[in-house]
């Protein structure tokens, strides 16, 4: 397939990715493409699709129908992330893409140290100096603004908050270009969400990452993505830029949806 002329080349490209459990429930028909340094949100209630579209795009799930490519080099054809095998899938998860899922605990070894926790993600990319692998984990401990004087304490003895920020420094230690986040911020304090999201956000601009957010929070998406997609029923019912979208909804499910009517 030729890709189109577009301003930054396409990353991503997701057509007609479908998985159904039940009519109305999981992913039915999605098309839309991410280009490099965009961040894309996926909004909408629960129950609308959007871990499940995660999970599809993520290789986690495999679709019924429909195909999920990866434009890993701009010249080269894509790799269509269903069809290849389980061991280049993992390796793309591993060394290419990154993960932040909502509970930290899911994306982080809690029986070893923080410094453990990021270095293994550097040896999985043949780091081998301990040294060298030390130090560039304590580096991503204070990018993330955590202390690097814990470096040696384990995960359970962080809050909420840090343990987000260690899972990140985890994702991101080894630059991915592509990352999922679901609801990253979900499930913490307000204020301990604000200043995450504000890391998340200079993180993502510096290191210019494309991402896939899911979020039900209309802020989060409102500070983070450049693009919404609004789910509902399993279908994506509106896209478009988020300014557009959270100003200027179009389809009555998404005014709703922004005006707060609905509860997600
Ligand atoms: N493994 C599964 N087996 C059967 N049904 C599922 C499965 N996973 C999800 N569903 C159903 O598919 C629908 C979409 O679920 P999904 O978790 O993708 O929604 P969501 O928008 O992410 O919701 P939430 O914000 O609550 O996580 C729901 O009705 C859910 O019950």
């Amino acid at each position: 397939m030729r890709r189109p002329q577009l301003e930054t080349p396409t990353l991503l490209e997701v057509d007609a990715v479908t998985r159904l459990y039940a009519p109305n429930q999981g992913a039915d028909g999605i098309d839309f493409r991410l280009h490099r340094g965009e961040v894309l949100g996926i909004v909408g209630e629960s129950g609308s699709g959007k871990s499940t579209l995660l999970r599809l795009l993520s290789g986690l799930e495999t679709p019924d129908r429909g195909a999920v490519r990866y434009y890993r080099d701009a010249a080269d054809e894509p790799l269509d992330l269903h069809a290849i095998d389980e061991s280049t899938r993992r390796a793309l998860l591993r060394r290419e893409w990154g993960l932040v899922h909502q509970n930290p605990r899911d994306g982080l070894r809690m029986g070893v140290s923080a410094g453990a926790n990021i270095g293994e993600r550097l040896m999985a990319h043949g780091w081998r100096h301990y040294g060298a692998i030390r130090e560039r984990a304590a580096h991503w401990m204070r990018e993330v603004e955590l202390d690097p004087a814990r470096i040696d304490d384990r995960p359970s003895t962080f809050s909420g908050g840090m343990q987000q920020r260690l899972q990140i420094a985890r994702t991101l230690v080894t630059e991915p270009r592509l990352v999922f986040m679901d609801e990253p911020t979900g499930g913490l304090d307000v204020s301990v969400q604000a200043r995450l999201l504000d890391m998340i956000r200079t993180l993502v601009r510096r290191l210019g990452l494309s991402v896939v957010l899911v979020t039900h929070d209309l802020a989060v998406a409102r500070l983070l993505a450049h693009r919404l997609l609004v789910m509902k029923g399993g279908r994506v019912i509106e896209s478009g830029l988020t300014d557009q979208i959270l100003d200027d909804p179009q389809h009555a499910y998404s005014q709703l949806l922004v005006s707060s009517v609905l509860t997600p």
